[in-house]
């Protein structure tokens, strides 16, 4: 199904309850995520890029609208088929590295339990070579570099096989040199015909992006 795309949202609409009634994080939004691109999804803080990546991760459901999955409509899907699409599927990548990953492991068992979470076996090997850290299997976490920890959060996607990686600003904790290697990271990412989708208000990862959607005040920008 060539033309179907990886993710396809009509009508989308998020609200929160809060004390003083609900809010509404995102209206009426409408637009399409290619396969094998990187996707932006850009904005100031507080436009609703977070809900929108939750949204995609089949984490939240929006309160309306149509959320479809590779041709599959996902919002009235059952709990445990929404999470079989996510274990087999998709990966989340968070702004703080270490919250991706298990700090009382080896960098390479972190990978071995991110293939397991998958119910998969990975080739550690190749994906720390892939990466740039292949000198670094048997470290601590703490001897990574912020850049390198959170290159090992997408390796740990690599090895549970997702083929759409999603990520929350995940430049926005780090230095330059470390945002380097990460945006290193996701152009071999998609060169390698991965999906990748990511919120950020970071203008080299937007200026990285085939595809931006520009969000405003909840709303998609024309
Ligand atoms: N759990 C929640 N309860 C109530 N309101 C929320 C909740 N999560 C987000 N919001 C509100 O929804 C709107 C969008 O928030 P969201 O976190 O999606 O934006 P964002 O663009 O990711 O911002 P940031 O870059 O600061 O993370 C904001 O007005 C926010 O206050």
């Amino acid at each position: 199904m060539p033309d179907v795309p990886m993710f396809q949202l009509d009508g989308v609409g998020v609200d929160y309850p809060t004390p003083a009634g609900l809010v509404t994080a995102v209206h009426d939004a409408a637009f399409t995520v290619p396969h094998r691109e990187l996707t932006v999804l850009a904005g100031p803080s507080g436009s609703g890029k977070s809900t929108l990546l939750r949204v995609l991760g089949l984490v939240d459901r929006p309160s309306r609208g149509s959320v479809c999955f590779d041709g599959t409509e996902t919002t009235n899907l059952g709990h445990r088929s929404r999470r079989l699409l996510r274990r087999d599927h998709l990966g989340v990548v968070f702004q703080q590295p270490l919250d991706n990953l298990l700090e009382y492991l080896s960098v390479e068992d972190n990978l071995h339990a991110a293939a397991r979470s998958a119910r998969r076996a990975c080739d550690a090997a190749a994906i720390l070579a892939r990466l740039g850290l292949a000198h670094t299997a048997d470290w601590r976490l703490t001897a990574l570099s912020g850049g390198q920890q959170q290159r090992l959060a997408f390796g740990c996607e690599l090895a549970r096989g997702s083929a759409v990686i999603l990520a929350d600003e995940p430049t926005s904790q780090l230095d330059e040199a470390s945002a380097d290697l990460v945006l290193e990271t996701l152009a071999d990412l998609v060169a390698d015909e991965f999906t990748v989708v990511v919120a950020s208000h970071d203008d080299r990862l937007i200026a990285l992006g085939s595809h931006v959607v520009r969000l405003r005040e909840g709303r998609v920008a024309a």
